[in-house]
């Protein structure tokens, strides 16, 4: 029996950083809602006991790949707790839409709907808490995914609160680099040390991200199209970039200005969400059994 899962996008509505750790990371205090845009899943549960994943990623190994990764730790924990059912096992295919290393979470959201999926899938039993467990070994931003609300993070991503933006529409747009992750935290320029606030705090503040100086300065496509965004709306960068949105009230607002986009920009529109929509096609499941 195939099952489809959405695995949405995210954006950072804000990202502040507020120190670093002594293991390197980045502490943070950032604003997460998902859009009704994203990759999807097509899962078949068996008894076969291998995870099997039908579409490869160009430039990641299926035992790299997040989908594999998060099925594998998943067996690994319900295992050990006596929940796997006996060969467990599946089959996975991946119709990959949000660009990797683009700021928008695919690979955690892929994760996420792997652990979520599947833990329904098999009836594993595992909590919210125990799969965000899981997750966060996976990539910071998998938690979220799995609690499936709008989120006010801190921590490196796993101390959440929901939280409740406008759901207002967004023209994102990619410039056409990747920027990896690591590479941006560890440029010294940049600001490591935004004071920490409350959410009231930052919710009357005009919103920022602090990785957006140091994207601008290493890209210039960045920057070009944040210049050129900014001229039609508030406009950021999400995450570590590559990724910038332009945010409206209206669908139409949006569309116009992806159309008077320059050809070297690939955009979409989509709207914010506040519950994601792999919550809801989980809801649905569990009210139709
Ligand atoms: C900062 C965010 C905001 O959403 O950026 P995006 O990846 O979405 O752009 C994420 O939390 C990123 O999450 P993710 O991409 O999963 O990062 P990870 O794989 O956990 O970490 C990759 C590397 O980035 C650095 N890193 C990551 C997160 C963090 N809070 N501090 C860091 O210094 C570390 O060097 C780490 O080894
Ligand atoms: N299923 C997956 N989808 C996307 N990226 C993956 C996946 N599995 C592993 N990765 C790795 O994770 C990196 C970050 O991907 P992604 O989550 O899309 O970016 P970002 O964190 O910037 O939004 C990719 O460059 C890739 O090497």
């Amino acid at each position: 029996m195939i099952t489809t899962w959405p695995a949405p996008a995210k954006l950072n509505l804000f990202l502040y950083i507020t120190g670093r750790r002594a293991d390197g990371y980045h502490n943070l205090q950032t604003l997460f809602q998902f859009l009704d845009y994203g990759d999807t899943l097509e899962i078949t549960p068996d008894s076969s006991g291998k995870i099997t994943l039908l579409t490869p990623l160009t430039g990641v190994s299926d035992d790299e790949n997040l989908i594999v990764r998060a099925a594998q730790a998943l067996k690994t924990v319900a295992a050990a707790r006596g929940t796997l059912p006996a060969q467990a096992g599946a089959s996975i295919a991946l119709e990959k839409v949000l660009p990797m290393g683009g700021g928008l979470g695919g690979g955690s959201s892929d994760a996420a709907t792997v652990l979520v999926a599947l833990n329904h899938l098999w009836q594993t039993g595992l909590s919210v808490a125990e799969l965000a467990t899981i997750g966060i070994k996976l990539g910071a931003d998998v938690p979220v995914f799995i609690g499936g609300h709008a989120a006010f993070a801190e921590g490196v991503g796993e101390l959440l609160q929901p939280a409740e933006p406008a759901e207002k529409w967004y023209l994102v747009a990619h410039p056409g680099v990747s920027i990896a992750t690591p590479d941006l935290f560890c440029d010294p320029e940049l600001t490591r040390d935004s004071p920490i606030r409350t959410l009231d705090e930052l919710l009357q503040r005009p919103f920022h991200n602090d990785c957006e100086a140091v994207a601008r300065k290493r890209f210039r496509k960045v920057d070009e199209l944040l210049s050129w965004l900014l001229e039609y709306a508030p406009s950021r960068l999400t995450g570590t970039g590559a990724c910038v949105f332009a945010e409206f009230d209206t669908e139409s607002d949006a569309r116009q200005v992806l159309e008077l986009a320059p050809k070297w920009i690939c955009g979409f529109v989509a709207r914010g969400l506040n519950l994601s929509p792999l919550q809801r096609t989980l809801s649905g499941l569990k009210a139709s059994t």
